[in-house]
């Protein structure tokens, strides 16, 4: 487990090389240094509060002691939890975009003024689209039966993470996300659900639905409503795992549909990895899993099958690993010159690290490697267009703008810049856009 942060308040005399000291017993004691922050800087003393990911509390504590036993005049003011703190009272709100200060205010906002354009609505439902939010909503809908790699903790327990969705598509392309927390798994009654509720969404975001019974609620809802649904774990990981591969083959000058692939883990984002990267063109596109009926469904889509985890590092020029599990893939299976994308949130099967240090070319994991590259763009773009549905083209075009608007040295870009969202659902909407034209 790695995916403990913490913040430590450390107060320095105001002299320099002693920030250095600081990150260097943080180093030392192998505590993965993240943001830093200058709270105080007096003439006397300095105070920062440093982001540091640890593996556990002993392992905590080893970098505490680390600190404490530098000397100069260094010392620990506070460990504290920010990640815990940012989730007070929740990370979404749902805000009105119109002010009410005048009686005036109230009847255009409310009664009486609203109900003519209820009626304008009633007479013509196409404008809902510009009368209300819907076009601009998406529902947020889990299960929680595959909650990051955490496995089946429930829907309420998958909250945290369905608002971290939201945050990032109001922030990254202004889109309202409202998580639908279901309290069943079973096929008939989730597309039963979503079937009732659709109707006051632009479009649909499936998210840590488990699979295989998320392949089935997908296709279903994709066949039968008439906005745009997307399991994210799939698609849109499977955007930027094809964005990641195509910039790792760039860069080593492999022909990517001639690369030797293979996929770890075949549930819900690792069967659209394959799919996608057999749609893209890649011919050698191999794939294990513990599950037999997920070996079957590798076949099913055209992807091939090597007998262990052993032969599958010796053979393969690339490897991608979505299997939930921190550490399967160990040092000595990573072979010399080879791309390894271990994926799985909040721990990856190796450190990025790890795999450089064991002789990866290129190695990555979910946090650069994340669906965040794509999702917003992809959402956008669909509804921009006003797409019913999200189809191979229009993920293939989000690939390729996001490969397009990567910068040379970066395996993918980072989702910090709002360029990348804007191309991402500029490429979407040419797409849709194109497809209509065809139809
Ligand atoms: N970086 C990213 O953007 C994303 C990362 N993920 C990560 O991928 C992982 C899996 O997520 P999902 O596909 O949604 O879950 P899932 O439960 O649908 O799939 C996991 C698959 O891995 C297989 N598996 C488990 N242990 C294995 C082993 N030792 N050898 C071979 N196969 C094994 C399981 O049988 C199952 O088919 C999670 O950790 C999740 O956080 C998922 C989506 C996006
Ligand atoms: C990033 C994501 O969707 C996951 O790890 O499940
Ligand atoms: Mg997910």
């Amino acid at each position: 487990m790695r995916h403990l942060i913490r913040n430590i308040i450390v107060e320095t005399p105001s002299k320099p090389g002693n920030l250095g000291l600081v990150t260097s017993a943080i180093g030392a004691a192998e505590g993965d240094i993240g943001d830093i922050k200058t709270i105080k800087s007096g003439p006397l003393s300095t105070v920062r509060d440093i982001s540091v990911t640890c593996k556990d509390e002993v392992h905590l504590q080893q970098v505490v002691q680390n600190i404490e036993t530098i000397g100069n005049g260094i010392s620990i003011h506070a460990v504290t939890d920010d990640v815990l703190k940012a989730h007070e009272g929740g990370k979404i709100a749902m805000k009105s975009t119109l002010d009410v200060r005048s009686l005036g205010d109230l009847q255009r906002v409310y009664t009486p003024g609203v109900a003519s354009v209820c009626l304008e609505i009633e007479k013509d439902p196409e404008q809902a689209k510009y009368f209300t939010s819907i076009g601009k909503s998406v529902a947020i809908v889990t299960d929680g039966t595959a909650i990051l790699g955490l496995g089946n903790i429930g829907s309420v327990a998958g909250m945290p993470v369905m608002e971290g969705k939201a945050v990032l598509l109001d922030h990254f392309v202004g889109l309202s996300g409202i998580p639908i927390l279901l309290d069943t798994s079973d096929p008939d009654e989730v597309v039963e659900t979503i079937k009732h509720i659709y109707q006051g969404f632009g479009a649909i975001l499936l998210e840590d639905i488990g699979s295989p019974h998320c392949f089935e609620i997908e296709e279903r809802l994709k066949a039968e409503l008439p906005i745009p649904v997307m399991h994210d774990d799939q698609h849109g990981t499977a955007v930027v795992t094809l964005a990641a591969v195509l910039n790792a083959c760039k860069a080593t000058g492999v022909d990517p549909t001639k690369a030797v692939v293979g996929q770890i883990g075949l549930g819900a984002a690792g069967l659209a990895i394959v799919r996608m990267l057999l749609a893209y063109g890649v011919k050698d596109v191999f794939g294990i899993d513990r599950q037999p009926d997920a070996m079957e469904r590798l076949h099913k889509y055209g992807g091939k099958s090597k007998d262990s985890l052993e032969d599958m590092m010796a053979e393969c020029d690339i490897i991608i690993a979505t299997t939930g599990v921190e550490g399967l893939i160990k040092p000595e299976m990573v072979r010399e010159g080879q791309i390894i994308l271990a994926l799985s949130n909040p721990n990856p099967e190796i450190l990025p690290t790890e795999a450089i240090k064991a002789g990866a070319a290129f190695a990555a994991d979910g946090r650069s490697v994340n669906n965040v590259v794509g999702f917003p763009g992809i959402f956008r773009g669909a509804l921009d267009a006003e797409a019913k549905e999200i189809t191979y083209p229009m993920l293939i075009a989000a690939a390729e703008a996001i490969v397009n608007h990567t910068r040379k040295g970066e395996l993918i870009p980072t989702p910090l810049d709002p360029a990348l969202h804007l191309v991402v659902s500029r490429a979407v909407e040419e797409a849709a856009t194109l497809e209509k034209k065809n139809v």
